[in-house]
């Protein structure tokens, strides 16, 4: 799936504006730490930890080593985290100051022999501008075409503000060094999606509306929004993750074969699917989607509070947390056929999961029983926690009678203890190795927003409701009313 590349030589610095944030403390730094152990990130690389947080060197230290050890815990290498360790130095300030950019270009330019540096903007999306305007003024984006800027998602609050990031970013930067971040292509999971359908001559005859009942695509959390409200109150749930992840996973399950494993064939078949995403018109967007907002309740038996009592929660928010969402891809393949997506904080379970149903057979053969009530065939892709692949199927129950019971059929890519990257670790190692093949070109963010748009409109005009559903459950049972038949329910299960 490797386009080549022009060759780029390895970065000499590793800038992480939000080092302080969720991001960076759960998924960058200890990725950072994974490629160290792998002796994968360049010799002499220095990261420069940018937040606003005035912490001395021993607190930021301090906070990187709870980082690793928290996620790493027995695999903590006290060796391989000193080395790690020495690479970094941290700067306090507001990413409004242009004191801050001095502070840095004097950091960067210290090495006059070493310039190449990747910028990685971990930070909410309403500051990615005034970051890329005084890297400009600071003169540290020269020389044109050296170095990497990381664009972490959402790209943008909608379609307008994404357009003129865009245009702000091309001001500063040539298109090959700007990387649109989207983690969940680098998942091992969502790119074995590919490969399970177009690698297999069983499936993909399947794969269309004459066999496909529905496709539905979950991202449940059980984590709430924890110390993000600063971001996540003025993003909530539908520019969080599905403009976003779960936009991307529907354009894997529903993109036809490209004439090539490659980037840019790729992204011209994901661009296709979501220019054929039927437009919602503004007046059935309630048809549509759903938003709601988590009330106190308990996880795993422990109570936890509601979203209005997260520390940095504005009062009276009226934030989603909670976002489902039905789409129907207008082309000959899918027409017909309803793609329900649904994500939330602080739902019942931890599960990401692809669920495709498959329709009834078209004979009833077993006369007892009407067809409605025949369990249907479901392929079931599970992305985490658990990383699997299954296929149920109907078998006879072994005895005199003809009864049937579901079987299923295990399609799972990893065996035993075969380890893989975490998405962040392989796209990290893109970044610095110069491939952009797993990042997102502008058109396809660009139709996404496009997808969306129509009800961030709707929804601002409502400034006053929003629904909401107790922590620890699967979100409002209202929700349900955006399936198209009785029959259809959400799978909570793999
Ligand atoms: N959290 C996650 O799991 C994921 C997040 N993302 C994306 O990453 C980005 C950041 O999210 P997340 O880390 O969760 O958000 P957080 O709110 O946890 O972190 C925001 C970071 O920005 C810094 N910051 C905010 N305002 C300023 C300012 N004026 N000057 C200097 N620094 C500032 C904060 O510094 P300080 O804390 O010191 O105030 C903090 O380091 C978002 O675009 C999000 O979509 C993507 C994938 C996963
Ligand atoms: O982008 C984001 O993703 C995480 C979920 O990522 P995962 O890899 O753990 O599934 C989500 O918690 C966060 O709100 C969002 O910004």
């Amino acid at each position: 799936m490797t386009l080549p590349q022009p060759p780029q030589a390895l970065p000499c610095h590793f800038v992480i504006f939000g080092a302080t944030g969720d991001l960076s403390a759960f998924k960058l730094l200890p990725a950072l730490y994974r490629l160290e152990a792998g002796g994968r990130l360049p010799a002499g690389m220095s990261i420069i930890a940018l937040g606003r947080r005035p912490w001395s060197g021993d607190e930021w230290h301090r906070h990187l080593e709870n980082s690793i050890r928290r996620r790493t815990g027995e695999q903590f290498n006290a060796r391989v985290y000193r080395r790690f360790a020495e690479r970094f130095a941290y700067l306090a300030g507001d990413l409004h100051d242009p004191a801050l950019y001095q502070a840095l270009s004097d950091k960067l330019c210290a090495d006059q022999t070493c310039a190449d540096t990747v910028f990685y903007l971990s930070i909410k999306p309403s500051d990615f501008g005034a970051v890329i305007k005084q890297l400009e003024l600071a003169g540290l984006n020269r020389p044109r075409g050296l170095h990497r800027i990381v664009v972490e998602k959402p790209f943008g609050e909608d379609i307008e503000s994404a357009r003129l990031l865009n245009r702000l970013l091309h001001e500063s930067f040539d298109e090959e060094q700007i990387y649109r971040i989207d983690h969940y292509l680098g998942k091992e999971t969502v790119q074995n999606l590919l490969v399970f359908r177009f690698a297999n001559t069983l499936i993909e005859p399947l794969w269309n509306r004459n066999y496909i009942d529905h496709v539905q695509i979950s991202v449940a959390e059980q984590a709430g929004v924890a110390t993000r409200a600063d971001y996540y109150d003025k993003a909530g749930a539908l520019r969080d993750m599905l403009q976003n992840h779960l936009l991307q996973l529907l354009t894997l399950v529903a993109m036809e074969p490209p004439p090539a494993l490659e980037a840019d064939a790729l992204r011209d078949e994901k661009v296709k699917v979501l220019r054929s995403i039927r437009p919602i018109p503004e007046q059935s967007i309630h048809a549509h989607a759903f938003r709601a907002q988590y009330g106190a309740g308990s996880i795993d038996g422990v109570a936890v509070p509601g979203y209005q009592e997260e520390p940095g929660v504005a009062p009276g928010s009226i934030a989603e947390t909670f976002v489902t969402a039905k789409f129907y891809v207008d082309n000959w393949r899918w027409r017909g056929v309803p793609f329900y997506l649904r994500t939330g904080k602080r739902l019942a379970r931890q599960l990401s999961l692809i669920a495709i149903r498959f329709r009834h057979p078209p004979q009833q053969l077993f006369r007892e029983t009407p067809l409605e009530f025949i369990e249907p065939n479901w392929v079931l892709l599970s992305l985490q926690p658990s990383e699997s692949m299954h296929i149920e199927l109907h078998s006879k129950q072994p005895g005199l009678g003809m009864d049937t019971r579901v079987i299923r059929l295990d399609a799972s890519y990893r065996r035993g203890r075969e380890k893989t990257l975490e998405a962040y670790e392989t796209l990290l190692l893109d970044v610095m190795e110069g491939d952009r093949s797993l990042f997102l070109r502008f058109d396809e963010v660009e139709w996404a927003w496009r997808v969306v748009d129509p009800i961030l409109r709707h929804w601002t005009r409502q400034r006053d409701f929003i629904h909401a559903y107790p922590a620890g459950s699967w979100g409002p049972p209202e929700a349900d009313r955006l399936f198209d038949k009785l029959e259809q329910t959400w799978r909570n299960q793999l």
